[in-house]
């Protein structure tokens, strides 16, 4: 079983403009809620490719409610901690560039941390946890690392996609894969990457730390799978962006999804891009049909 690991989810406000006025009224006749946050739209990818999870993390308030409808709509199995606050929303406007704002998230209280740490008990080596996201401020700043400890020692696997020492502290554990893209990538090493051997040596890095599989995601540009043997470049599908938002998570998604069930690092890889391109190309994220319409256009090369 995968559990995904969302603990700030949101509901994501969704604006679409013909044209946004900065410092003036803009108007849309196109708005709609999504229930979001990195790990919560891992599950929704996996459902569509027909692997088994359940989403876990904290919801609260009337968004939270609206976030579990809409799981439960799609037929996402969820087993959240519930909590006092209200679970965030974050805005994301898509004019002619696409701007996002993040809201922090809600305070979450020690007793609700720990039904959360409570859930970890029952994972055995047949799972994988993929933790996403950022933390809400109550949150301790390790809390990921803090979860590592008891999902090694019942020899569950894991993935993680946050960012900065969050990030760093998790690759010593292990992780199954890593994913930043290649702006996150650089922040990690406080450098400017300007190359690929560049690239390619900051991935190396992660897998010496401890990373099995780094994948660097670069938007419409691809990306790359950094393994303890080879390098793969994905040549990317071609579309037109109607929201990227989440187009990470689903290729992360698509990669452990099918790891999962073919233990084949290049299938994976090609899923998941193919994945993360069909989120790229519609509104929400992507349903089965549109990740099987795209997967034929990607490769994958080797590099080394
Ligand atoms: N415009 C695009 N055209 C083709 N493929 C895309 C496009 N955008 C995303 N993808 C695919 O999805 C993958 C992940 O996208 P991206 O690099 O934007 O991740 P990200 O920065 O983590 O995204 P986000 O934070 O918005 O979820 C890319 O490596 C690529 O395979
Ligand atoms: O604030 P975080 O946790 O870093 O990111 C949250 C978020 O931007 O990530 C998803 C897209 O990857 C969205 O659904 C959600 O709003």
């Amino acid at each position: 079983m995968i559990y995904t690991v969302t603990v700030n989810p949101a509901l994501d406000y969704v604006i679409q403009l013909e044209k946004f006025n900065n410092g003036d009224i803009s108007r849309s006749n196109n708005c709609n809620f999504f229930a979001g946050g990195k790990g919560i739209n891992v599950s929704q990818i996996l459902n569509q490719i027909n692997v088994e999870n359940t989403a876990w993390g904290f919801v609260g308030g009337f968004t939270g409610k609206e976030l579990v409808r809409q799981l439960n709509t799609k037929r996402i199995v969820s087993d959240f901690v519930k909590i006092s606050d209200l679970t965030r929303v974050n805005v994301k406007i898509h004019a002619k560039s696409e701007s996002e704002i993040n809201a922090s998230g809600p305070k979450i209280f020690p007793k609700e941390i720990e039904a959360f740490k409570m859930r970890l008990e029952d994972l055995t080596s047949e799972d994988i946890v993929v933790l996403s996201g950022s933390l809400a401020p109550s949150l301790p700043a390790d809390f990921y690392k803090q979860l590592l400890p008891t999902i090694v020692e019942k020899g569950a696997s894991f993935a993680v996609d946050t960012t900065g020492k969050a990030l760093l502290e998790t690759i010593p554990y292990k992780p199954l894969v890593i994913k930043p893209n290649h702006h996150e990538l650089a922040d990690l090493f406080d450098i400017k990457i300007e190359s690929k051997e560049q690239l390619f040596e900051c991935a190396k890095k992660l897998l010496d730390m401890g990373a099995q599989n780094v994948i660097v995601s670069m938007a419409s540009e691809g990306g790359y799978l950094i393994t303890s043997d080879h390098i793969y470049h994905g040549i990317p599908a071609v579309g037109k962006v109607v929201n990227s938002v989440g187009a990470g998570d689903s290729m992360l998604a698509g990669f452990v999804g099918t790891y999962t069930m073919t233990k084949d690092v290049i299938e994976s890889f090609k899923v998941g891009m193919a994945c993360g391109a069909a989120t790229a190309f519609t509104e929400d994220i992507a349903i089965k049909e549109q990740i099987d319409a795209i997967y034929p256009q990607i490769g994958v090369e080797t590099i080394i």
